[in-house]
């Protein structure tokens, strides 16, 4: 298994529109999508679409999300994770295990923002940095996941 494409960057915030308007005022980034709440992830969503990947915003929905506890810590928001297309999300999962690292939640794939299957990795194994491993969307069949 190897890292393909860097899919997203995620930034968690108070408030994702607030968010989105200063990429859009202070750095011309004016793509956005709708924003959108997935409650089963706990999460408020707004992606920025760049040239070569997108900002995903992310807004706590509720006390139970990862984001409120990261935003107890960091109130105004900050660099949350990186995200990472893979070839296949099964094999990369078990690469990870393999390999020593933790896998996050239950360890299966889940489906995330994009309607692909991904997996977490603790940032203990990435030198502090919180790894997000996405099914590449041109090879999903949908057979993976949940
Ligand atoms: C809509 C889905 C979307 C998508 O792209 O499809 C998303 O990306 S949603 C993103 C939100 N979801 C997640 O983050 C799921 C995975 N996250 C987790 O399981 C937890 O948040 C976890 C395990 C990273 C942290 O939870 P925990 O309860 O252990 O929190 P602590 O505050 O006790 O942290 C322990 C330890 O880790 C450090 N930490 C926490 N978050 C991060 C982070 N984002 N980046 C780097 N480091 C992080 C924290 O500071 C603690 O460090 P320590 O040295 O032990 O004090
Ligand atoms: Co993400």
């Amino acid at each position: 298994m190897k890292l393909g494409r860097l899919n997203h960057v995620g930034v968690a915030t108070p408030d994702v529109d607030a968010a989105a308007a200063v990429y859009a005022e202070l750095y011309g980034a004016t793509e956005r999508t709708e924003t959108k709440d997935f409650p089963h992830l706990g999460v408020r969503v707004v992606f920025v679409t760049l040239p070569n990947m997108q900002i995903e915003l992310i807004e706590p929905l509720g006390e139970a999300s990862p984001i409120h506890k990261y935003l107890e810590k960091n109130p105004k928001g900050g660099q949350h994770h990186m995200c990472f297309e893979v070839e296949d999300i099964v094999k990369a999962r078990d690469a990870m295990i393999e390999r020593g690292a933790t896998v996050l939640g239950t360890g299966e794939p889940y489906i995330g923002a994009h309607g692909v299957p991904v997996i977490f990795v603790h940032p203990k194994d990435t030198g502090g940095v919180l790894v997000e491993l996405m099914q590449d969307p041109a090879l999903y069949q949908g057979e993976a996941g949940q």
